[in-house]
């Protein structure tokens, strides 16, 4: 656990970079801290591994005042990862990967062992590991950054903006990548952003800061988008934030709905579905378009008769998946798909709204 202790940074030329922060981050979590420019995120990131020292109040980390520590050694503790990943450029990505290890005594050969598994671990391709940072993307070279700070597996890691270089795709892929570690990891993490949505996206917790380092509200991201403390969180948060609300919204209780369907490789002799929507699957049962009311088929449809599928909703995730693929299929029925994207059943736009509703007189 991290704790910060009406902690105030001033800097010398009388910034007010953190104004007395109380909050305490939990251990084996993800917290976010997130707002604008220059409102102290990185101020009080930085805090925690010493590279700036507070004015007033005590950073604890673990229970321990970390005055009290070495700062070098409190750095090995703490994996550090920061945009643009920071990685040595005249040294291999394994000998980057392997820089702490090293610097605890390991011997090289154990050191460039346990590289080689973060490697793997965070995605890349062994052979990677004899390349330079420079003959590496963007992308790559962020996991390159985040392999390297675990690689003394410290139950504590600061992330900086970590993926904020990277276009959005590659950005959407390290933050799943980041999710999928911390469920095997376990770690401390407190990750700095200023797009709030990617703090929502992997905060337990989200801070949001507003400008003269002060903690405008903490709270898990769902909270924050239903219920934002005031008009600065309001905003910061965004005009979606109803829509992005739904992320959060368990779809169980939604009843799924059942559609005429053909096979892709079924020969049709004559007008398929009447009046209504006809969906096409293929051998697996995934689906591959939709067929609109009184479409004839002659044999197999034909590429120009299928309309493409708006976007599938896997059962089980949440409510926003359900609305959307709703919203986006051109029949109106949004298609649901299991595990595998094998076909299940079809829901509307209003089941969910119905369900919204429902949820909400409950809450009432
Ligand atoms: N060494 C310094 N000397 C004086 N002022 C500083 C120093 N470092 C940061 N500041 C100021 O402290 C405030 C907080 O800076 P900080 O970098 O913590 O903000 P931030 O929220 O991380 O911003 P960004 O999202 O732009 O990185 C800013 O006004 C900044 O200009």
């Amino acid at each position: 656990m991290i704790e910060f202790q009406a902690v105030t940074k001033r800097f010398d030329d009388g910034t007010t970079a953190v104004d007395n922060l109380d909050m305490s981050v939990e251990a084996g979590t993800i917290t976010v801290f997130v707002g604008p420019s220059g409102c102290g995120k990185t101020t009080s990131l930085r805090m925690v591994n010493r590279m700036i020292e507070p004015t007033n109040g005590t950073v604890l980390v673990d229970g321990e005042d970390i005055r009290k520590s070495n700062p070098a050694l409190l750095r090995r503790r703490i994996g550090y990862v920061i945009q643009q990943a920071g990685l040595f450029p005249h040294r291999t990505v394994l000998d980057n990967i392997a820089t702490v290890p090293l610097l605890s005594g390991w011997t090289r050969r154990k050191a460039r062992a346990r590289a080689a598994e973060l490697l793997e671990l965070v995605g890349l391709d062994a052979t990677m590991g004899k390349r330079y940072p420079a003959q590496l993307s963007g992308g790559q070279q962020q996991r390159v950054g985040v392999a390297r700070a675990l690689a003394a597996d410290p139950p504590v890691l600061l992330m900086d903006e970590p993926f904020s270089a990277v276009d959005p795709v590659v950005r959407e892929g390290l933050q799943d990548e980041l999710l999928r570690l911390q469920a095997d990891l376990d770690k401390t993490i407190v990750f700095v952003t200023h797009d709030i949505d990617e703090a929502v996206r992997i905060g337990e917790k989200v801070a949001v800061f507003r400008e003269g380092g002060r903690l405008a509200q903490y709270a898990a991201p769902a909270e924050l988008l239903s219920n934002p403390a005031d008009d600065f969180v309001s905003s910061f948060v965004g005009k979606d934030r109803g829509y992005r609300g739904l992320s959060f919204l368990e779809a169980d209780g939604i009843e799924l709905r059942g559609v005429s369907t053909i096979g892709l490789h079924e020969e049709q002799s004559s007008t398929v579905g009447g009046l209504d929507w006809t969906l096409v699957l293929d051998e697996d049962r995934r689906p591959r378009g939709w067929l609109a009311p009184g479409a004839v088929v002659h044999g197999e449809p034909a590429d120009e008769e299928l309309r493409p599928g708006g976007s599938l909703y896997t059962a089980g995730t949440a409510l926003r998946g359900a609305l959307d693929a709703a919203l986006s299929s051109p029949s109106g029925l949004g298609v649901v798909v299991d595990d595998d994207g094998r076909y299940t059943g079809v829901v509307t736009a209003q089941q969910v709204i119905d369900l919204i509703e429902e949820r909400r007189k409950e809450a009432a």
